[in-house]
C-alpha cells in the first residue's frame, strides 16, 4: 500500500477529539478510516473491542474488514465492530431487549410482512397501506411514539394513523418483532433514556469512526450523539456532492451541522485523487459545479489525463445494452482486464433487465447489487420463514408465510379460527395451534395437518440448539420435500430449475455462515439485514462484471465505468423535485471511474412495450467539451452495421449446427 499523503496522516493520527474528514471522492476517505483504525490499537492504545466502525452497506462493512484484516493482528478484527447502522443497533437490540421490552430472539419484518400487517389491520389499498407505513417510519424517524402522534393529530386523517400506528406497534410487540426503522430508533431511543445503559455503550465503544457521514440521518446521527457522549472521540468522513439519501432523511447539511453541536471539531480537507484520470476527474467536477455547494472543492489527479470520455448514441435501450457488452468485450481483449474490471451503473433497478439479457447471451458472468433481491424471491422468503419460526415460535408473520406451503389444505376459515382463538388467548398463532391440535379444536384433513406442523415443529425446535443452521436448513427442505415440491407445482421446466437453483444457493449461504460461527439466530438476523440496504451480495472475488445502480455504486471503484440511460427522464428522474440531488447521483456515477468512463444515450426507450422518444439527458451539456468524445453519427452507423453482421452470423452458426445436429441423429 503507498504512503498516506500528509493530510490524510494528520487525520490518523488526529484522535483526542472530534474530526470531520470533508473531501470529494477517491480522496481517500475510506483509506483513512481503515489506516485510522490500524492507528488507534498500534499506536493509541485503543483495545480493538472499542472501536466501532460503522459504514453504508454491509458489502462496504465486508471490504472494510477486510481491508483492515490485512493491517492489524489478526484477532483484533474479530473483536471490534465493524458493522452498518443497522447492524449496531441490532446488536445494541439484542443485549439490551430486556430495557427495551423485547425477549431474546426479535425477528426482523421486512417490507413484505409490514405491508401484510398494515393489511390485516383494515387498510386494504396498496396505495394507502404505501402511505401508511411512509407515515409509520417518518413519525419514528422523528423519535415519536404512538402516544405522541395520537397528542399531535390535529385532523381525523392524522388521528386516524396514529391509532393504526398504535396497532401496528401492539402487533410487532405480539411477534417479539421490529421493522427495519426500529433497529436505529429503538436503541437511540433506549441510550437516551437510560443512563446506566448509555454508560456502558459508552464504555464500550470508546472510538467511533463513520464512513459515508454525508448520508446519515436524523436518527442515525442521534444514535452516534448518544454513543460518543461528552468524550467525543470520533472520526467521520464525507463528502456533501455525494449525499445521494435526501429521501431516507439524509442532508448534505449534516456535515455543517457537525461544527455547531462540536465546536472543537477538527475539518481536514483532502484534495488528491487517487482513483481517476484528469479527464474523467475535470468532468466530475465541471458537472458538479452548477450544484448550489456547502463547500468548494478542487479535486486533482496525478494519473495522467488518460482517455476522453466517450458518449454513445444509440437508437434505443435494446441496442444500447447490446452495444455496451460489444464494447466491453472488444475493450476486454484489448485491454487484457478482467470481467470484475467493468461496471454498468444505471439510474433505476428496472433498467437492468435488458443489460442481463445481453449479458446472458454472450455467456458473461456478473453479478448485481441493488437489483431485485435475491430474499425477494418466494422460494428463499418461504426457506427463511421456516428458519424464522424455529428461532422465534412468536413469528406469526413467518407462521402465515408457511403454513400452506408446500400446500397443506388449510384454508382462510381455519386459519380466522386459529387467529381468534390466539387473540383470546393472546398467544402467537403457533401455539394457538398447538393448543387447538391438542385439544381437538380442529377436526378432519385439517387438524391432521396442524398436527403434522405442530409436530414437525416441536421435534426440530428440540434438536435445532445443538444444530448447524445449514444442517437444520438441510433438513427442512428434505423433510418438506421441497425440491420435489418446486419441480411439481412450477410446469416452465427453466423457471423450475431456476427455483432450484435459488434453493442451492440459499443452502451455500447459510453454510458459509455457518462455517463462521454463526447461530441459527444470527442467521436469521444477517439475511433479514443484507435485503435491506444491497441486495444480493455473495460471489465475492468472482470474475464478474458488476450492475448496481447509481445508489448503490457509492464507495466503489472500477477501471471501467460505463452509465447507461443517459436521457432525460432516468437521468434526472422524471418524478424529481430535486434536479441537484440527481446531479450529485451523476457525480456519484462519474467518479467510480477509474481509466475509461462511457455515458451511453438512447435515442428511444421501450415504455409499456412502445418506444417512445427521449430527450438526451440535460447533464451531457454540463460536461467538459474538451475532455470527451462526442458521438460520431457515421462510427455508429458502421458499428451498428458490423454488431448487425455478427448477430447474423451467430445466428447462422446456430443454426447450422443444429442441422448437422438433426442430420446426426436421423
Ligand atoms: N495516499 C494514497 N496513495 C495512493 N493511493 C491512495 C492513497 N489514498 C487512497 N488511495 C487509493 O485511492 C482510491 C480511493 O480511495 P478511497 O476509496 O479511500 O476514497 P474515498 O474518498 O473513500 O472515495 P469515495 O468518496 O468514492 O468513497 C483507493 O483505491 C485507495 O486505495
Ligand atoms: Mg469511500
Amino acid at each position: 500500500m503507498p504512503k498516506l499523503n500528509d493530510r490524510q496522516q494528520a487525520a490518523v493520527e488526529h484522535v483526542s477529539g472530534p474530526l470531520l474528514v470533508l473531501a470529494g471522492a477517491g480522496s481517500g476517505k475510506t483509506r483513512v478510516i481503515t489506516e485510522k483504525i490500524g492507528y488507534l490499537i498500534e499506536h493509541a492504545g485503543v483495545e480493538p473491542r472499542h472501536i466501532a466502525a460503522v459504514t453504508f452497506t454491509n458489502k462496504a462493512a465486508r471490504e472494510m474488514r477486510e481491508r483492515v484484516g490485512k493491517r492489524v493482528r489478526r484477532d483484533a478484527v474479530g473483536q471490534m465492530t465493524i458493522s452498518t447502522f443497522h447492524r449496531l443497533g441490532l446488536d445494541l437490540l439484542r443485549e439490551e431487549h430486556d430495557a427495551i421490552g423485547l425477549r431474546a430472539n426479535v425477528s426482523i419484518l421486512d417490507a413484505e410482512d409490514t405491508s401484510a400487517l398494515i393489511r390485516d389491520l383494515g387498510v386494504t389499498e396498496p396505495d394507502r397501506i404505501k402511505i401508511a407505513l411512509r407515515w409509520i417510519s417518518d413519525q419514528k424517524q422523528l423519535l415519536l411514539s404512538p402516544a405522541d402522534t395520537a397528542a399531535a393529530a390535529e385532523s381525523e386523517a392524522d388521528a386516524t394513523l396514529a391509532r393504526l400506528y398504535e396497532q401496528y406497534e401492539a402487533h410487532l410487540a405480539a411477534y417479539n418483532a421490529v421493522d427495519f426503522d426500529d433497529l436505529i430508533v429503538k436503541p437511540t431511543r433506549l441510550l437516551q433514556d437510560d443512563e446506566s445503559v448509555r454508560n456502558r455503550w459508552q464504555r464500550r465503544i470508546r472510538y467511533l469512526l463513520v464512513d459515508e457521514y454525508q448520508d446519515t440521518n436524523p436518527v442515525q446521527y442521534a444514535m452516534m450523539r448518544a454513543l460518543v457522549g461528552v468524550r467525543a472521540r470520533f472520526t467521520v468522513v464525507g463528502d456533501d456532492d455525494q449525499s445521494i439519501y435526501r429521501f431516507r432523511g439524509a442532508r448534505p447539511e449534516n456535515l455543517a451541522d457537525l461544527k455547531v453541536d462540536y465546536p472543537e471539531l477538527q475539518v481536514i480537507k483532502l484534495e488528491q485523487n487517487y482513483r481517476s484520470t484528469s479527464r474523467i476527474l475535470r468532468s466530475a467536477n465541471s458537472v458538479i459545479e452548477r450544484n448550489t455547494r456547502l463547500y468548494e472543492k478542487t479535486l486533482w489527479s496525478a494519473l495522467g489525463e488518460g482517455t476522453k470520455v466517450r458518449v454513445l448514441n444509440v437508437p434505443d435501450d435494446t441496442v444500447e445494452a447490446e452495444r455496451v457488452v460489444s464494447r466491453m468485450q472488444t475493450h476486454r481483449i484489448r485491454s487484457n482486464d478482467n470481467w470484475s474490471d467493468y461496471a454498468i451503473l444505471y439510474r433505476s433497478n428496472h433498467q437492468a433487465r435488458l443489460i442481463e439479457q445481453a449479458l446472458r447471451a454472450q455467456g458473461i458472468a456478473y453479478k448485481m447489487t441493488g437489483g431485485r433481491s435475491f430474499f425477494d424471491r418466494a422460494e428463499v422468503k418461504d426457506l427463511v420463514a421456516y428458519l424464522r419460526l424455529l428461532a422465534n415460535p412468536d413469528d406469526d408473520r413467518a407462521f402465515l408465510r408457511i403454513i400452506n406451503v408446500p400446500r397443506r389444505e388449510l384454508g382462510p376459515a381455519t386459519l380466522q379460527r386459529l387467529g381468534n382463538y390466539a387473540q383470546e388467548r393472546g398467544c402467537a398463532l403457533l401455539q394457538a395451534a398447538q393448543e387447538a391440535s391438542a385439544l381437538g379444536l380442529i377436526s378432519g384433513r385439517q387438524g391432521a395437518e396442524l398436527a403434522r406442523f405442530c409436530n414437525w415443529h416441536e421435534r426440530q425446535s428440540r434438536t435445532t440448539a445443538h444444530m448447524r443452521p445449514d444442517h437444520i436448513l438441510a433438513e427442512i427442505i428434505a423433510e418438506l420435500a421441497y425440491r420435489d415440491w418446486l419441480a411439481a407445482t412450477t410446469p416452465d421446466k427453466v423457471r423450475a430449475d431456476r427455483k432450484l437453483k435459488l434453493v442451492d444457493e440459499l443452502m451455500d449461504w447459510t453454510r458459509r455462515l455457518a462455517e463462521d460461527e454463526r447461530s441459527l439466530d444470527d442467521v436469521v438476523n444477517h439475511f433479514s439485514l443484507v435485503d435491506m440496504l444491497e441486495k444480493q451480495d455473495d460471489g465475492e472475488g468472482k470474475d464478474e462484471v458488476q450492475l448496481a445502480t447509481l445508489h448503490a455504486s457509492k464507495g466503489l471503484e472500477f477501471p471501467n465505468v460505463f452509465i447507461v440511460g443517459m436521457v432525460d427522464g432516468i437521468l434526472p428522474h422524471e418524478n424529481t423535485e430535486d434536479v441537484d440531488e440527481e446531479r450529485r447521483l451523476f457525480y456519484v456515477g462519474i467518479t467510480r471511474a477509474q481509466a475509461t468512463l462511457t455515458l451511453t444515450v438512447p435515442q428511444q426507450i421501450k415504455r409499456g412495450g412502445e418506444l417512445v422518444d427521449v430527450p438526451p439527458s440535460r447533464f451531457l451539456q454540463e460536461l467538459p467539451e474538451a475532455d470527451v468524445d462526442w458521438p460520431d453519427a457515421a462510427a455508429d452507423a458502421a458499428e451498428q452495421q458490423a454488431q448487425r453482421q455478427k448477430q447474423i452470423e451467430a445466428l447462422r452458426a446456430r443454426f447450422g449446427a443444429r442441422s448437422a445436429q438433426n442430420a446426426e441423429s436421423d
